[in-house]
């Protein structure tokens, strides 16, 4: 397996591209299976993830086509030839069990098996599924696949979630835009990736509302055009780059990053001694090599909190700050498998249930880790620029699945990092 080498120490300075979102990204890839007609993904991030549902994409009968030079994705669903979404190709990523609402709402039934654990927590799908019972379809579980149908069609629902969840709002959203009749999603989550596929829907032919805001209205309509779209910056990329650089020291433009998407962490950010400004079509982040950063509390909340796909980099961060930071994980029940790892790198960490106490330390130094999850993964690389000497993040295909050209952007701006084949690391 590669493996990513980084030899700490070197700040960074320059500009590194924040690209599409792989989190709104896969959602608009499953929303191609709505229209006959194709839909045009510009700004689409060539990652893991994304190539894996392309693939899931075309077994369903979705001609694909990548256009490499322009990062755009071409789906064109004429015809669905599967409507079976198999073990394999769900249980490796979750997302891809967002085929089955717009399976369901364009062919009426559907068989998606059900997503596989994963390491952050159980991740449960029964708001999905809630939300497509409201809507008329007959679910019923069996061998580890949901089979569900909807014969005569969908129709629009009142959907109340108990909680807060961005899958089952942007699910709940795949479906009721062929339903008929009117949909109403209360206590929707609020996450840009929503408003972005709201966006793409909408340029499709859906009529939907108030995405964005915690109340979201879609009128079903009958069928859906082809259209062109660009996938929104990833927020997650942009804090995860701010953080790289609020660790290593320098002096950094993040451009593409959208400022008004990321409060929270420039809050916390600024909080710590960083400093941060909207720039152009961009974020400068600066952070003098001298003096250490503030050791600050925070916890991870839905949108426009502070989000949990940051709080493994931000705990990394506070691994060198003076003080103590207390972190809470509300959304996530295992979301701290990244401490351990930090650890052999000198972080001192306690984790008590949903809670860490990170006691800041004057120096990492660079060890052997191990990725455990995509953004476990980044923060070993984090703490790996700041720490004296060589640290070696091993699987780092749970990198893949998220960040596009991570060492290349790195080593853009000034760092010590590279990629070991697995013939090399042997
Ligand atoms: C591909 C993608 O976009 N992934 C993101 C998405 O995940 P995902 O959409 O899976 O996250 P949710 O917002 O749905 O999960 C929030 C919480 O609700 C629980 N839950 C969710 C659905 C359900 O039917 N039942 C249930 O109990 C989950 O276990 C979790 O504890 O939002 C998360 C929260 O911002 C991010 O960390 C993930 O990166
Ligand atoms: C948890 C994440 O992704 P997924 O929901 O695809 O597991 C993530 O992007 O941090």
């Amino acid at each position: 397996m590669d493996r990513i080498v980084i030899t700490g120490g070197a700040p960074l300075n320059g500009t590194i591209p924040i690209f599409g979102a792989k989190n709104s990204a896969l959602k608009l890839q499953a929303a191609s299976l709505l229209s006959a007609e194709p839909l045009m993904l510009e700004n689409m991030p060539d990652l893991a993830d994304t190539r894996f549902m392309a693939q899931l994409l075309i077994t369903l009968g979705v001609d694909v086509t990548w256009i490499k030079e322009t990062h755009t994705l071409r789906l064109h669903a004429a015809d669905i030839v599967s409507t079976i979404a198999p073990y394999d190709q769900v249980r490796k990523m979750r997302a891809s069990f967002n085929v089955l609402g717009p399976l369901l709402a364009r062919a009426g039934h559907a068989t998606v098996s059900l997503p596989g654990g994963c390491a952050i927590g159980a991740r449960p799908v029964d708001l999905h599924l809630k939300a497509f019972e409201a809507m008329g379809a007959d679910i019923v579980i069996e061998q580890g696949y949901v089979k569900a149908a909807a014969l005569r069609g969908l129709k629009g629902a009142e959907i109340d979630f108990p909680f807060v969840s961005v899958g089952a709002t942007e699910h709940a959203m795949l479906a009721a835009v062929l339903a008929k009749g009117d949909t109403v999603l209360k206590n929707a989550a609020r996450e840009p990736e929503i408003a972005d596929l709201a966006d793409c829907l909408n340029a499709m032919g859906a009529k939907v509302e108030g995405a964005g805001t915690s109340e979201i209205r879609i009128q079903g309509v009958t069928s859906l055009s082809g259209a062109k779209h660009a996938v929104v910056a990833d927020r997650i990329e942009a804090g995860t780059y701010a953080m790289a650089a609020a660790a290593a020291g320098g002096n950094v433009l993040l451009s593409g990053a959208r400022f008004e998407h990321l409060g929270a962490m420039i809050k916390f950010l600024r909080d710590v001694g960083v400093t941060v400004e909207a720039e152009g079509r961009g974020l400068r982040i600066v952070r003098k090599v001298n003096g250490r950063l503030k050791a600050t509390d925070f916890e991870t909340e839905a949108f426009p909190g502070f989000p949990t796909d940051l709080q493994a980099q931000a705990m990394a961060l506070m691994s060198l700050a003076e003080g103590r930071s207390r972190i809470k994980e509300t959304i996530f029940e295992n979301r701290f498998m990244h401490a351990p790892e930090l650890a052999r790198l000198g972080a001192q960490i306690a984790v008590h249930g949903n809670e860490a106490i990170v006691t800041g330390v004057d120096k990492l130094i660079g060890a052997p880790v191990m990725a455990t999850d995509l953004r476990a993964s980044v923060s070993l690389v984090i703490a790996g620029l700041a720490a004296e000497g060589e640290t070696a993040v091993n699987r780092v295909y749970h990198l893949d699945r998220g960040f596009e050209k991570l060492e290349a952007k790195l080593v853009g701006v000034g760092a010590q990092v590279a990629r070991q084949r697995e013939e090399e690391a042997a």
